[in-house]
């Protein structure tokens, strides 16, 4: 279970976040909505502690994750996707797909400099993760090709191998649609939707794609300059005249 309650996150004058709380429990896909300003994508960066709030708790699995390092997070289970891609344009698919394995490897430098057996029982393990990732998000075609020459529908699902080889447990996706024509969205949920389930996950989704977001989460927290002002089952979100009062003010 992620627990954040009482975030507040002011950047000089700028209250971004002011006492926001919500839960999510295990297995269940929460999507974060809101117009632009509203706040997501500093809350998702506070929950992948990119930034530090100036109050609040953030609680996964009974750990306090703001006492954890940015580095350490993927340690605890938990892996992201970038609204922009985290890729390394120069690497090939395979090698991308690597370093998300590599965040969660279990073997100290040590162990690793004097090639244990133990690091190379671990190595095999990591390189056969990948290859079966390659092969469930459709990739093995490419898997030795550098990233920079394939389309961008590709390195989305590139993206979502690499943050699936840390294994984790909770996946944060920050506008995993964006970019994205309208038949590639249906199949990146379609693909999204497989692998919650066969990879047992719990979601946090930021995204502008409605359609999208009501047709993944369970539930959906939408915010405006910083509060929550709804937090519900997808149509009950929907509906609230709240939240379609901040988007048509958004829109006015
Ligand atoms: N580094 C920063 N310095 C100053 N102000 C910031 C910073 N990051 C965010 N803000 C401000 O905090 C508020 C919330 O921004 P945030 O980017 O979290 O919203 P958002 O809901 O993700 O918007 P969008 O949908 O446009 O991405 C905005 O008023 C924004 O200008």
């Amino acid at each position: 279970m992620l627990t954040v309650d009482g975030i507040t996150m002011r950047f000089g004058g700028i209250t971004a976040l002011d006492g926001v709380g919500f839960a999510v429990e295990q297995g269940t896909a929460v999507g974060l909505i809101g117009p632009n300003g509203a706040g997501k994508t500093t809350l998702f960066n506070c929950l992948t502690r990119r930034c530090t709030p100036d109050e609040g708790t953030v609680r996964y699995e009974g750990e306090d994750l703001l006492s954890v390092p940015p580095h350490a997070v993927a340690g605890y289970g938990i892996a992201r996707t970038f609204q922009n891609l985290g890729l390394f344009q120069h690497l090939t698919v395979r090698e991308n797909v690597m370093v998300g394995a590599h965040h969660r490897g279990r073997t100290g430098y040590l162990a690793a400099a004097l090639r244990l057996p133990r690091v190379r029982r671990e190595e095999a393990r990591l390189h056969s993760l990948a290859q079966e990732l390659l092969r469930r998000l459709d990739l093995a075609d490419v898997a030795d090709h550098p990233a920079s020459d394939l389309p961008f529908g590709t390195l989305k699902r590139v993206e979502l191998a690499r943050a699936l080889a840390v294994e984790p447990r909770l996946l944060l996706l920050d506008e995993p649609v964006n970019g994205l024509s309208h038949g590639e969205v249906e199949v990146f949920a379609d693909l999204i939707r497989a692998v919650r389930e066969d990879f047992d996950l719990t979601l946090v989704v930021v995204e502008h794609h409605m359609g999208f977001v009501m047709g993944l989460c369970d539930r959906v927290v939408c915010l405006d300059f910083g509060r929550t002002i709804a937090d519900g089952p997808p149509e009950q979100v929907q509906r609230d005249p709240a939240v379609i009062e901040a988007y048509l003010g958004a829109a006015a």
